[in-house]
């Protein structure tokens, strides 16, 4: 790839010899050394259009401050997916040792889009999590105070407002006080994906930077919509903000609005710590979000330290016998005389009964039978047959919505302004096909495609689930014979 005059091999391998004293190459006076760099492919526009102009950044003719030395970032900025090795074994696992890098994220020297030109539209797909209108406020303003544009386009609805809605004109007037408020002020959506409208829609609009904030579904639309941009030859950046409370989407160190709804949660448990307390045999039972992972339940039992168990989709579990909850809680009852538990939505969906057919919402996503009310009448039944004439109670707290449609707490508020601004720099040279977030803390650029491909589950083998384990002293609900 060339870029700026330097070329940079990207997608393949670059080896660096582990030779004696081989600076990058040897970490350490063990057989370990990192044989190769491997940078991922950032798509461009001039892949497909060559012609495209290579302007000033006009963040050099600021009025307010001079960049810096070392303020651009250049193609030769990378930010590596690892930095934890096993220096005598196989961690990460990779052929050849090799290092996956990506292009580092932050102002370029050199822009592909005039200013004057720019027609940006910016759109908010999937579920709410805090953080969404700070992302969209801070795009409209990052766009027209670091760069001059002046044509900013909000699409309402979701994916089907491109072609169902008229856009709104956004300015910083407008947006300057959106970070203070809760969900999107655009509105959002689940489905309504219809590709060949979207892009015709930017096309008919005149859209040359489509900002999609949004969860893995968005990102595999985004995905699509790029590939589609690019067959039609378009002129047009597509970039993904990644945007989920569950936290399901990988690569990226955490996304926004997730410490905000651990921090919401705290609320719930607390609640029913309380209740479950100030009872005779309570249970304190609180049902959290998390489609298909267990990040918010696992993080916020960790930051609570009041639950004593913690059920998550990763970790089936089972209730009757030896090593099952009901065990587990008459141990705890009779220890502490109260117990509270996490359970994440999509938990024990296999233990539930289905009383009628599996449903899809309008994204494709499973909706999910219920876990907490059905937990809650299980504890009840099971505690009127093995403790009859026993006082027993069961709280339960089902925070649902109030953990995501709150507006972001200070940490995710700035990482939401960090977000925009990489996502800006990054269109304005002309960058496309991408996602903007943090790979163990610094902010970098990664294709959408590889973004849309890869989940992120709750690793119960890991370091972490081992923590709850040690901190709950819970049951691993494996059964033994
Ligand atoms: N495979 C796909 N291809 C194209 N579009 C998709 C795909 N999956 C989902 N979408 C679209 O992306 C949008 C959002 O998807 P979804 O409802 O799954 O939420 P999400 O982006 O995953 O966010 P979250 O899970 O955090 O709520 C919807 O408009 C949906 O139609
Ligand atoms: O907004 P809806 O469609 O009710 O969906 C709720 C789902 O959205 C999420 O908040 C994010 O995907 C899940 O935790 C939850 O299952
Ligand atoms: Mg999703």
């Amino acid at each position: 790839m060339e870029t700026d005059g330097i070329t940079i091999p990207e997608n393949r391998t670059t080896v660096v010899p582990a030779a004696d004293g081989g600076g990058l190459a040897r970490l350490s006076s063990t057989d370990f050394a990192i044989t190769s760099i491997t940078l991922q492919t950032l798509p461009h526009l001039r892949d497909y259009l060559p012609d495209l102009p290579a302007l000033r950044n006009p963040i050099d003719g600021s009025r307010f401050y001079r960049p810096c030395p070392g303020f651009y970032v250049g193609p030769a900025d990378v930010v590596l997916r690892h930095i934890l090795f096993d220096l005598s074994g196989d961690y990460p696992p990779s052929p050849n040792r090799q290092i996956l890098a990506y292009h580092r994220a932050g102002p370029r020297q050199s822009i592909c889009f005039d200013p004057a030109v720019v027609r940006a539209a910016v759109v908010t797909c999937g579920g709410l999590c805090p953080g969404m209108n700070t992302v969209i406020r801070e795009l409209v303003v990052g766009l027209w105070d670091l760069y001059g544009v002046r044509q900013i386009y909000g699409i309402r609805d979701g994916y089907r407002g491109f072609y169902s809605t008229e856009p709104l004109p956004l300015e910083p007037r407008v947006v300057h006080n959106w970070h203070k408020r809760g969900g999107t002020v655009l509105a959002t959506s689940r489905g309504g994906f219809d590709l060949d409208k979207i892009v015709g829609a930017i096309e008919a609009r005149e859209f040359n930077q489509v900002y999609i904030i949004g969860g893995d579904g968005t990102m595999r639309g985004a995905a699509n919509i790029f590939q589609e941009v690019k067959r039609r030859k378009l002129n047009v950046s597509v970039v993904g903000i990644p945007k989920t409370v569950d936290n399901d989407i990988g690569i990226i160190d955490r996304s926004f609005g997730f410490q905000t709804a651990v921090e919401m949660a705290q609320q719930a448990i607390n609640a029913a710590h309380v209740e479950a307390e100030s009872a005779v045999n309570g249970i304190g039972l609180v049902k959290l979000m998390g489609r298909s992972t267990g990040h918010i339940a696992l993080h916020a039992t960790l930051s609570s330290r009041d639950v004593d168990c913690c059920l998550i989709p990763e970790n089936d579990f089972y209730l009757e016998g030896k090593g099952g909850l009901f065990e587990f809680l008459d141990q705890r009852l009779r220890q502490n005389g109260h117990a509270v538990l996490v359970v994440a939505e999509g938990a024990g969906q296999d233990l539930i009964p289905r009383t009628h057919k599996e449903e899809r919402d309008p994204s494709g996503n499973p909706v999910f039978l219920d876990v907490g009310p059905w937990l809650k009448s299980e504890l009840k039944r099971w505690w009127e047959r093995d403790h009859p004439g026993e006082l027993f109670t069961v709280k339960y707290i089902d925070p649902t919505y109030m953990i995501r449609a709150v507006p972001a707490n200070a940490t995710d508020n700035l990482y939401c302004t960090l977000l925009a601004h990489s996502a800006i720099h990054g269109v304005m040279a002309g960058h496309t096909g991408f996602v903007c977030g943090p790979i163990n803390g610094n902010y970098a650029y990664i294709p959408v495609e590889e973004v849309a491909e890869a989940g992120n589950v709750v690793d119960t083998q890991d370091h972490k689930w081992a923590w709850v384990r040690s901190v709950t002293n819970q049951p691993d609900f494996v059964k033994k014979d």
